[in-house]
């Protein structure tokens, strides 16, 4: 076909209004790239099934349809083809539907030409540097460990996220990993090769939040003596995550959602407004929904920054990947010591797997640097690990975060783990040392996300 012959990419673009559709197709001509036209749902949709495309543009009202749909039909037909959609002035809503429908990006109208090439750039890009990016980054390199259910659910979404350019908000505990997952989604991505820039919104003070956000001009203020970049300029291109968002003033959220919108900053000082091109993650420990209801989030932000939302599991819920990530932080201080690793005792393991760990993985590193340095250097045991008795008990059984299921859970995990560790993992000497049937271990194990582990049964 033409395509293959001049190895160009292929564009459909989908709309109505003939004057926009074919301002779409001269710039995209003039980037070098194939175009075809649909004037309708329905034409699209034939032409979907027709041919292979590497992008489509589609305007969201036609006269047979919306283009939700396609993102829909191509979504559901697992067409794997970036699909952007271009939204009315003002339809905040509809680009926020598409986003959460799988659309890799939008354009409001009217449209500028320079976010379109940047949208088409990077939607191109695609395929080079997302495929199997996740995987990829395996081993030490890939920044969340583990193989349990819930981190392999999360695995898949930073996939999927990788994708698109939809602002993400991770939420989890506090040390659950949601920066790490943030960056995960940026490495993936492509604008992995652009900067990755975490701000603790917690930690800047209120009168310099502006200027550190959006940068400022010469003389903007006393001690300003020459122009500088903010959070957004620094991070062009890349990926901007918003740590502890729940904690920026109302001031500030203000002017956050307003360069959401308008896709462009102001520096402190400047007349100008510059385009940005920055993929926004938020994180917070706190619940965002509650801080909205009470007042201290604006809702309007809140929906803007929760498009998608990522849920990081904490590490009591992650089974036997605590044990996986315990031996290889353990592996990684022993060498930055510049000694053998230990091995952990029986009591170590049968204490880590039973602890609540209300800090997650940062309290799992902590703990671990302490028993390092307590232990006798060939192995740690359950005393070098100094679990403090509440990760047991008034967490454990106590609270309305820890309701009497988790607790039992917990305890049924523990037991589960401990039965399979000594029998080398299997599950039928397992069932028999815990006094139950096999049928009853395997339902039990599929219950608390242990499946998985038979060796020889
Ligand atoms: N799945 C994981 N695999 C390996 N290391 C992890 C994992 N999850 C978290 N960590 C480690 O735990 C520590 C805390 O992770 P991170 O800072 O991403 O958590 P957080 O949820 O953003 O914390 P906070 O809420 O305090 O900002 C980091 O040192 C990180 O290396």
């Amino acid at each position: 076909m033409a395509r293959k012959a001049r190895n160009a990419r292929r564009v459909l673009v989908v709309d109505d209004e003939v004057d926009l559709a074919e301002l779409l197709e001269l710039t995209l001509i003039k980037m070098g790239l194939d175009v075809e036209t649909a004037y309708c749902v329905a034409d699209a949709k034939a032409l979907l099934g027709r041919t292979r495309y590497d992008l489509v543009l589609t305007d969201m009202r036609m006269p047979d349809g919306e283009g939700l749909e396609l993102v829909e039909f191509v979504q559901a037909q697992r067409l794997d083809i970036p699909v952007a959609v271009i939204t009315a002035y003002g339809s905040m809503q509809n680009a926020v539907n598409a986003l959460k429908a799988g659309a890799f990006d939008y354009l409001a109208k009217p449209v500028s030409l320079e976010q379109l090439r940047t949208l088409v750039k990077s939607a191109l890009n695609l395929e080079e540097s997302t495929s199997g990016a996740v995987e990829a980054l395996s081993g030490e390199d890939r920044p969340l460990l583990g193989n349990s259910p819930a981190i392999r659910q999360v695995l898949e979404l930073v996939e999927k996220l990788a994708r698109s350019q939809a602002p993400v908000y991770v939420s989890g505990e506090s040390g659950s990993g949601k920066e790490r997952a943030a960056r995960l989604i940026h490495l993936s991505g492509t604008r992995a090769d652009k900067p990755f820039v975490a701000v603790n919104c917690g930690a800047i003070p209120e009168n310099l939040m502006e200027s550190e956000f959006f940068g400022y001009r010469k003389g903007a203020f006393t001690g300003a003596e020459q122009d500088r970049d903010g959070f957004f300029q620094a991070a062009t291109g890349g990926t901007l995550f918003l740590d502890e968002v729940a904690d920026l003033p109302l001031a500030m959220q203000v002017k956050l959602l307003r360069v959401i919108q308008e896709r462009k900053v102001r520096k402190v000082g400047s007349t100008v407004e510059e385009p940005v091109d920055v993929r926004l993650i938020c994180a917070t420990h706190q619940n965002l929904a509650k801080c909205v209801d009470a007042g201290r989030f604006r809702q309007d932000l809140y929906y803007r920054l929760n498009v998608i939302e990522l849920k990081m599991p904490p590490l009591r819920e992650m089974g036997d990947d605590i044990v996986l990530i315990a031996r290889h932080v353990l592996a990684r201080l022993a060498t930055q010591n510049g000694q053998e690793a230990p091995s952990f005792a029986d009591d170590a393991l049968t204490a880590l797997r039973r602890y609540a760990f209300p800090g997650n993985v940062r309290e799992l590193e902590n703990m671990l640097e302490r028993a390092l340095a307590l232990s006798d250097g060939s192995q740690i045991t359950g005393d070098d690990l100094q679990l403090s008795p509440h990760g047991f008990d008034e967490e454990a059984t106590g609270g309305a975060d820890c309701p009497l299921q988790d607790y039992l859970d917990r305890v049924e995990r523990g037991a589960i783990q401990d039965a399979l560790e000594k029998t080398g993992g299997n599950r039928t000497q397992a069932a028999k040392l815990l006094g139950v049937t096999f049928r009853s271990l395997r339902y039990r194990m599929d219950r608390l996300g242990l499946a998985g582990k038979d060796r020889d049964d």
